[in-house]
């Protein structure tokens, strides 16, 4: 078995897989390390579970909008048991398969940097490899739950987004910290799967903070509506658990005092950098690891080392993960060539415009490029439009009450989309038109030709277009 390899890869998230396909594909030979299980957290313990969990819960609510349909109670059990099925009952058997296909060396245990281009790799059963890579480490490591450093909180073992994915009970009294992404899906699910009293202690005034304003107030009165407490301006003190596993008390700086039997705190992640050895090649790290846009390491000689996923802070999503990977993989793979290496395609370009996002709460949420506050911030000549959702028919005919808002944010002087969100029932599925539109800056008039389909919510589209004066 040999120890050298043309790239090597720490890693084995959705971001790591695909620089190794990519760089296989380009000729080159791989090898993976991942200390834990193959496809990641985003397979086990992120997008797949909690996905899993919403579906139900987002059902039920769209049923419920049907005359004539009820909805029934939902089987937890057999959700759980669905939930675990979607995470492979925690086996990568097939994921591990898929990286020796390709194929490259998996090499399963802990990786770390022990000086230029060479990785250590200390496998569960405490033995040590050395992988020494001919062109280029690349770092796919993801990144891990911030907790807060709030008196009490840790000592309370609260559960994270880990344990809230692979809960294997919902607790009746659950209190959630964070108003993002995690924290609205998260409270959603479990509040719908039988956390009957769920309190969402969000620290500012609003929730999903990043998005245009309309899209977090939509989700907020959707929670509250459903029986979720939304606590704005929540400051926590302190936390109690006398009792490991026990009742936890969550003391707030205003206000009484919230008793749960579970809670989450969902305050956002920080990259996975902790003991890579990043030292011994002469980077100090504290917070992601910076890339230039062909995911290549700065200020690292020799240009070797590469960072791709949640690792680099770019842009903590999935496909934009993936995306990186591609790039990366493919980067790699024309450098050792000697070939060129600043094709369109060896550059990240997307994440730089507002990478394309769904928030799977009901509503969905869903944008896309600058909301009009960064597009503002950057100094483009911004005008935005508006259009109410439920007063499209397609949105009538899904339901009553159909609730949602679209917003589409316009580069005046070039007449081209810079940002679109939609928040509303089932708009998920729209987000990629918007997607081309943004990305490949089509240019209004043209748009204008993208005839949408009646009667379905689509047609939000012309609508948006109108109201611009076309
Ligand atoms: C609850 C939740 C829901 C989410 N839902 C979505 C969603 O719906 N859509 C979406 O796009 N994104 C979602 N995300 C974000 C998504 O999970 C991440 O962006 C994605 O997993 C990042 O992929 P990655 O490959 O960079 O890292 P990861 O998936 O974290 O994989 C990194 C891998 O590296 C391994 N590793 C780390 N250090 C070492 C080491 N030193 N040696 C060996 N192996 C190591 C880890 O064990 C892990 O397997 C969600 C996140 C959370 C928390
Ligand atoms: N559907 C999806 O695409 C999806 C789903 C889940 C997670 N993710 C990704 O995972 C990442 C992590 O999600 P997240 O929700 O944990 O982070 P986030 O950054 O989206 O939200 C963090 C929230 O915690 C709050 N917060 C931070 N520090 C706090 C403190 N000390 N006390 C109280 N509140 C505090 C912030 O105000 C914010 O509301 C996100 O970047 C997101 O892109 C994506």
């Amino acid at each position: 078995m040999s120890d050298e390899f043309d790239v090597v890869v720490i890693g084995a998230g959705p971001a790591g897989e695909n620089v190794a396909g990519r760089a296989v594909r380009g000729g080159l030979s791989v090898a993976v390390v991942e200390e834990n299980l193959a496809g990641g957290e985003c397979s086990y313990w992120a997008c797949v579970p909690s996905k899993a969990l919403l579906r139900p819960v987002d059902l039920t609510a769209e049923v419920g909008r049907v005359p004539g349909l009820t909805p029934g109670p939902i089987d937890v059990a057999a959700v759980l048991a669905r939930r675990d099925e979607a995470v492979s009952n925690f086996d990568d058997g097939k994921q591990v398969e898929w990286i020796e296909g390709l194929p490259a060396e998996f090499a399963r245990g802990r990786g770390r940097l022990r000086g230029p281009k060479v990785v250590e790799v200390t496998a569960p059963d405490g033995s040590v490899r050395s992988l020494r890579a001919r062109h280029a480490v690349v770092l796919a490591t993801g990144s891990r739950p911030l907790v807060p450093p709030v008196p009490g909180l840790a000592e309370a073992s609260p559960w994270t987004s880990h344990e809230a994915t692979a809960a294997r009970a919902v607790p009746r009294r659950l209190a959630v910290l964070g108003g993002g992404v995690v924290a609205c899906e998260m409270a959603q699910a479990l509040h719908g799967l039988g956390a009957r009293e769920t309190t969402l202690l969000v620290r500012g005034d609003s929730l999903l903070g990043r998005m245009e304003p309309f899209a977090g107030e939509l989700v907020a009165a959707s929670l509250a509506e459903s029986g979720v407490e939304v606590r704005t301006g929540a400051q926590v003190t302190r936390v109690e658990r006398p009792v490991p596993g026990g009742p936890v008390t969550v003391h707030l700086a205003e206000g009484a005092p919230v008793e749960a039997d579970e809670l989450l705190v969902a305050t956002g992640r920080r990259a996975a950098t902790g003991d890579l050895g990043l030292d011994t090649v002469g980077l100090s790290v504290t917070g992601p690891v910076e890339v230039d846009d062909s995911m290549r390491a700065t200020g690292v000689d020799g240009g070797w080392l590469y960072a791709v996923g949640d690792v680099n802070g770019r842009n903590l999503l999935t496909h934009m993960g993936k995306y990186q990977g591609r790039v990366c993989g493919d980067v790699i793979a024309a450098r050792a060539r000697g070939e060129r290496d600043d094709l369109p395609g060896l550059r990240d370009v997307a994440d730089g415009q507002g990478a394309p996002q769904v928030v799977f709460t009901d509503p969905q949420v869903c944008a896309v490029g600058r909301s009009e506050a960064a597009a503002r911030a950057e100094g483009f000549d911004v005008r935005v439009v508006e259009y109410d959702l439920g007063a499209v028919s397609g949105a009538y005919l899904l339901g009553e009450g159909y609730r949602g808002r679209a917003k589409a944010v316009v580069d005046e002087r070039r007449r081209v989309l810079l940002g679109v969100t939609f928040a509303g029932p089932g708009v998920a599925e729209m987000l990629h038109s918007a997607t081309v539109a943004v990305t490949a800056e089509v240019t209004l008039d043209r748009l204008w030709h993208a005839v949408p389909s009646f009667p379905t919510v689509s047609e939000v589209w012309l609508r948006l277009l109108e109201q611009y004066g076309l």
